[in-house]
């Protein structure tokens, strides 16, 4: 790892930092430094954004226990999950369209990752082609969400450019199958992907083209193209009708780990288990699909009781801080990944942004590993928390 000193002392040898160190800091720089329909996309959930909330002030029903005495041995934040190793269990989540928080978007993220150890997983509709991201951070690690378009061949190439670029994991985008009520880009006008935004791999894709009435890969986009990629990607994006056993499929065209993404219920992990997932991630899409959802958080130890050890469970949404991170450790997660803090990040500072957001949650998720009586994220259970009186601290903060 090319970083380890500590980043408390680099940041009081400086006399301080340009980025600010709470989550709501960090979200106001971020407003500050962004065109307002670009940080309502990022900021915004679906409907009165109940989940959203609800998301953040799940973790506020939880308390860590301390544990005193122990031998003082410096706490080791990293693992391996599927094969991947990191330097702390808490990894890039995959968000489109990085460009509306910084023109060098899930390339400058990606070099963030790579410093620090984190694992990046890369959404399917970047700004950035998915080689050209690799290639930024070469020894970076890197996953890839796999948005299953409603055409096999594009489909299929997209695994295949992914598996060929290094991507070491397919994440299948579970819970995007219809649009959500997003108030806030309603309200802007804002979509994205109508001013064909967010298309960087479909765009570099031929079988895109060939679905788009062009023969190969365009070397320039005319308007006409960019309004013809703007229709075909609207049309062939998701497959609404996905099941589980089109995993079957998957697995036949490539031998990376399959994660499904999004998953709430402890019936949906039963069953996806028995169709053979290699790991799923308990997560409501920050709040940004269902108003009124479940809080994820709530919807962790159903799911990892009934995966039981089977595969791999991570956890999204809401997570802000390193002890948040401890919290869905103790509650059943392997890892965690967080969305909006460093799309926040990568707004107020490009890849020294992202850098900062990571490098804050490693240490304060390896300080409170060893306040908690940890050497290892492996010794975390749910003896380490405690459900508590909800407290609002810390989501204002
Ligand atoms: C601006 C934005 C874009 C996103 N795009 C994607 C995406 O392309 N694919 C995906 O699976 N999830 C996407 N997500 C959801 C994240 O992967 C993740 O589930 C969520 O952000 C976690 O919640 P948090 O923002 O509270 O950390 C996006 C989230 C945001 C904020
Ligand atoms: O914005 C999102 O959360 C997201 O995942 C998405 C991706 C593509 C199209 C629309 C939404």
């Amino acid at each position: 790892m090319a970083y380890t000193g500590s980043y408390q002392t680099q940041v009081f040898a400086a006399g301080g930092s340009p980025f600010p160190f709470t989550p709501k800091g960090l979200e106001e720089a971020a407003r500050r430094d962004m065109p307002r329909e670009h940080f309502d996309y990022i900021a915004g959930g679906a409907g009165r954004e109940r989940t959203v909330a609800a998301n953040e002030a799940a973790f506020g029903r939880w308390g860590l226990t301390y544990r005193v005495l122990r031998d003082g041995a410096p706490a080791d934040p990293s693992r391996t999950v599927l094969g991947t190793p990191m330097s702390m269990p808490v990894m890039l989540a995959p968000a489109g369209v990085a460009e509306l928080a910084h023109p060098e978007a899930e390339a400058a993220a990606a070099r963030a990752a790579e410093r620090v150890g984190a694992v990046q997983v890369l959404s399917a509709v970047t700004s950035t082609p998915l080689e050209d991201v690799a290639e930024a951070a070469p020894n970076g690690q890197r996953w890839f969400q796999f948005a299953w378009p409603d055409d096999e061949k594009l489909a299929r190439s997209l695994i295949e450019r992914a598996e060929a670029a290094g991507y070491t994991a397919i994440v299948v985008m579970g819970d995007c199958h219809v649009a959500g009520w997003r108030t806030r880009e309603l309200s802007s006008g804002f979509f994205p992907f109508q001013h064909a935004h967010g298309l960087g791999n479909y765009v570099s894709d031929r079988r895109f083209w060939e679905l788009a009435g062009f023969g190969s890969v365009p070397d320039g986009l005319t308007p006409e193209m960019v309004a013809a990629a703007a229709e075909t990607w609207n049309r062939v994006f998701t497959k609404p009708a996905l099941q589980p056993e089109d995993l079957a499929l998957l697995r036949s065209w490539t031998s990376l780990p399959i994660v499904v993404k999004g998953v709430c219920r402890p019936d949906e992990a039963t069953r996806l288990c028995a169709e053979g997932v290699d790991g799923l991630i308990v997560s409501n899409h920050g709040g940004r699909q269902l108003d009124a959802g479940v809080a994820a958080l709530d919807c962790l130890p159903p799911v990892a009781a009934a995966v039981g050890g089977r595969v791999p469970v991570l956890f999204d949404s809401g997570v802000r801080t390193g002890t948040d991170a401890l919290i869905a450790l103790a509650l059943g997660a392997d890892a965690v990944m967080i969305g909006r803090p460093w799309l926040y990040g990568l707004a107020v500072g490009g890849q020294a942004g992202v850098e900062h957001v990571l490098r804050s949650l490693r240490e304060e998720f390896t300080g409170a590993l060893a306040l908690t009586g940890h050497r290892t994220c492996a010794s975390l259970s749910e003896a380490d928390v405690r459900a508590v009186p909800p407290t609002e601290k810390g989501m204002t903060a």
